[in-house]
């Protein structure tokens, strides 16, 4: 078994999803009996579709992109996770997340394993025309990897229910059938779930709720700050301001306002109403992103992109404990220095589950021909992320592990389970 490297390694460039990924991996098996063969086979996906996009652009000129389809696991199910389009995806980048996905799906007891997708491109310099032809072209890219008993992409960073609805239409085309169930995040009326957008800000705010709860704070007394006010970020913030936490700070890519006394979230339009609009509410003050993940607040959810606590501000985080609702916004240098002082990180692969779950309700909703009403799909979602906090919560108290070694180890114990029942062929 591989022992975890103990000491916080300098960060002079930060590691890509896929190493962190890895080394939290390696970590977390040292925490249960696991065969290191299949801790080996999971530091390796499955398979990585590389393909060319190629985008007639609005004023006629050719442009050709590169996108990616990383599966990394499906022995619990088909592959499962969401496309992302955003300038910095990488094969490495896919793959890191679609492991994410495997162990986030495992955590939550979900039938499916994991995978991760995107395109190389900034979709904020994409007409809509331009981002359905890009993406009915990427479907097709796609047609032989994906489909509801293989693969079920979602709605990622640059992606929504519309970006879906094209999908499953170009999918739907090439088949010579509707088929639903090959995406989930679809609007309502095309098959998708009542509550899939806001499901992972949803839980993320339920699993800040616990985890102030757990650590004897009340939440009428809780002052929080929100990196990224997008699907995650702006839904988190702003159920948790309608349960009676004061949100001081939220941000976007630009920057941050903040308001000691508490600011009115709903009035502030998300990224998807109107992208880089934060810096344009009124508030007492602004600050950078920097600024506003250092802040003194009780609890930080930095719900935009990874790699933002790092080995160089982990120091200076004074907040009484983290819910990521970002993927991977924690590098490992970072844990490692906000576990020394005692700073709780409630890890994305839990916290942000709410998306992949709300995911299975729309798949099982496909598959039945049947929609669930949304009060039936909140429910049953508060069900499944208390069941997986206490899952993990329990394995914090008993073996005395951070919460993301518990997460893991929650995750790893089932999959291992699962590929030792299923054995490795030939
Ligand atoms: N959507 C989903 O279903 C799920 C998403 N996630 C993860 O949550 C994170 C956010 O995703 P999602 O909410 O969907 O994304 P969105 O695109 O809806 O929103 C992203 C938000 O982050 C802001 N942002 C972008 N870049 C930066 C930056 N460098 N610094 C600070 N803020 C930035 C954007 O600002 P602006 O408006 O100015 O562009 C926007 O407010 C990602 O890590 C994603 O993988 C996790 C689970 C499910
Ligand atoms: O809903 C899904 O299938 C996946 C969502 C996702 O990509 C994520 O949780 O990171």
């Amino acid at each position: 078994m591989t022992s975890p490297p103990t000491e916080p390694e300098p960060e002079d460039e930060l590691d890509s999803a896929l190493t962190t990924a890895r080394r939290q991996l390696e970590r977390a098996a040292t925490h249960i009996d696991v065969d290191p063969g299949v801790v080996e086979r999971l530091k390796y996906p499955t398979r990585v579709q590389q393909v060319s996009v190629p985008l007639e652009r609005d004023d006629g000129s050719v442009e050709v992109f590169t996108g990616y389809r990383a599966q990394h696991d499906d022995v619990r199910g088909p592959y499962k996770g969401g496309l992302r389009y955003h300038p910095d995806v990488t094969s490495e980048e896919c793959i890191g997340l679609s492991m994410w996905m495997t162990w986030k799906c495992a955590v939550m007891d979900l039938p499916f394993g994991g995978g991760k997708g995107g395109i190389a491109v900034d979709p904020k310099g994409l007409s809509a025309d331009e981002t359905e032809r890009l993406t009915r072209r990427f479907a097709e890219e796609l047609r032989n990897v994906v489909g509801p008993t293989k693969d079920v992409p979602a709605p990622d960073m640059g992606t929504d229910a519309q970006t879906m609805a094209w999908f499953m239409d170009a999918y739907s085309m090439q088949q010579g059938e509707t088929i639903p169930g090959v995406v989930t995040g679809k609007p309502p009326i095309i098959g998708g779930s009542y509550g899939r957008e806001k499901a992972p800000g949803r839980s993320t705010a339920i699993i800040a709720r616990e985890a102030i709860d757990y650590y004897d704070h009340d939440l009428t007394d809780t002052t929080i700050a929100v990196q990224g006010f997008g699907s995650v970020g702006a839904n988190a913030a702003r159920l948790l301001e309608e349960w009676g936490a004061t949100v001081v700070a939220v941000s976007d890519v630009n920057g941050a306002i903040y308001d000691p006394n508490g600011l009115e979230t709903h009035a502030i339009p998300t990224h998807d109403e109107e992208p880089e609009a934060v810096l344009e509410q009124d508030a007492p003050e602004t600050m950078t992103n920097e600024a506003l993940l250092e802040l003194d607040v009780d609890l930080l959810v930095p719900a935009a992109v990874g790699n933002v606590i790092t080995a160089d501000n982990a120091d200076a985080i004074e907040a009484d404990i983290v819910v990521e609702g970002a993927n991977g916004p924690t590098t490992f240098a970072a844990d490692t220095i906000l576990e020394e002082r005692d700073v709780p990180v409630i890890p994305d692969i839990l916290a942000n589950a709410g998306g992949v779950t709300v995911s299975y309700f729309e798949w099982l909703q496909d598959i039945n021909r049947r929609q669930w009403s949304l009060d039936r799909v909140n429910d049953e979602l508060e069900e499944h992320m208390l069941d997986a906090w206490t899952d993990v919560r329990t394995k914090v108290d008993d073996e005395g592990l951070t919460w993301r070694d518990a997460a893991y180890v929650v995750a790893l114990s089932r999959i291992a389970e699962a590929k030792a029942t299923r054995g490795l062929w030939p």
